[in-house]
């Protein structure tokens, strides 16, 4: 039987779409009656486990999950050893250093040389402002980021960014994209190389979605 990671959250239902499109049904998860956190799926043949969108590829690196849904972003920031095999379009967003609008600064490198970036995502932060060669500390949080600058705890953000409604309402302006982000499917690599599940079929289904869907 083959296992799937669904991620809780913004995520859930596109996820539920796709996996049903490719004949997996965890309908079962969207019942508000419900706090299972593993159910089967409705012909038997699957299983689903429902964890938080960044512990998607912790289940499947560790085989687990022969399957898992999850941001690009997570990807990224995380960087597990999991097999990256679908682009499944949805769940779009966007990596961004966001500042205060009442601020000066216009790029990445009007900020102060030792100046501070609150956020989430601190390797791709990390990594982003060493690319730029320029020094900066890194302020872990883990929500509500934007109000790193607002609090003045920082002079930026490095933050997810959709709608822009969040970073708007906060008064606060995208400077910089460090790149966008969709859900991916992945799977375990050793699984995948074994096609446990005969998840090649599952893995063509999915495509083949995506296709039709963009079409
Ligand atoms: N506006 C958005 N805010 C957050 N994530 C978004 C947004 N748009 C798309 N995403 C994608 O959805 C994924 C899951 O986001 P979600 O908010 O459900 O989880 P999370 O931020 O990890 O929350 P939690 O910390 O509660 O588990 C993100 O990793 C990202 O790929
Ligand atoms: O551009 P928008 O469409 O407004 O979306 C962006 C917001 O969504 C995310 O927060 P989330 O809701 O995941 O809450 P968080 O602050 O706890 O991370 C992200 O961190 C932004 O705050």
């Amino acid at each position: 039987m083959i296992t799937v990671a669904l991620p809780k959250g913004g995520l859930l239902k596109d996820s539920i779409r796709l996996l049903q499109d490719i004949g997996l049904d965890f309908s079962a998860f969207l019942d508000s009656g419900t706090r299972q956190l593993q159910l089967p799926d409705a012909s038997g043949k699957a299983k689903g486990l429902l964890v938080r969108a960044q512990d998607v590829p912790v289940y499947v690196e560790y085989g687990q999950a022969h399957l898992g849904i999850v941001g690009y972003d997570v990807l990224r920031e995380k960087k597990p050893s999991v097999a990256h095999l679908v682009d499944l379009k949805f769940g779009y967003c966007r990596l961004s250093v966001a500042v205060k609008e009442s601020s000066s600064y216009r790029s990445a490198l009007d900020l102060p040389a030792n100046g501070r970036v609150a956020s989430k995502y601190v390797n791709c932060a990390r990594e982003y402002f060493q690319s730029l060669d320029l020094p900066v500390e890194i302020i872990p949080l883990s929500g509500s980021v934007e109000l790193g600058p607002i609090t003045g705890i920082s002079e930026a953000i490095v933050d997810i960014v959709s709608t822009g409604r969040t970073l708007h309402e906060n008064g606060l302006i995208e400077i910089e994209r460090l790149y966008e982000s969709t859900a991916r499917l992945i799977a375990h690599p050793l699984s995948y190389r074994l096609n446990v599940g005969n998840m090649d079929e599952l893995i063509s289904k999915a495509r083949h979605a995506i296709t039709v869907g963009a079409g």
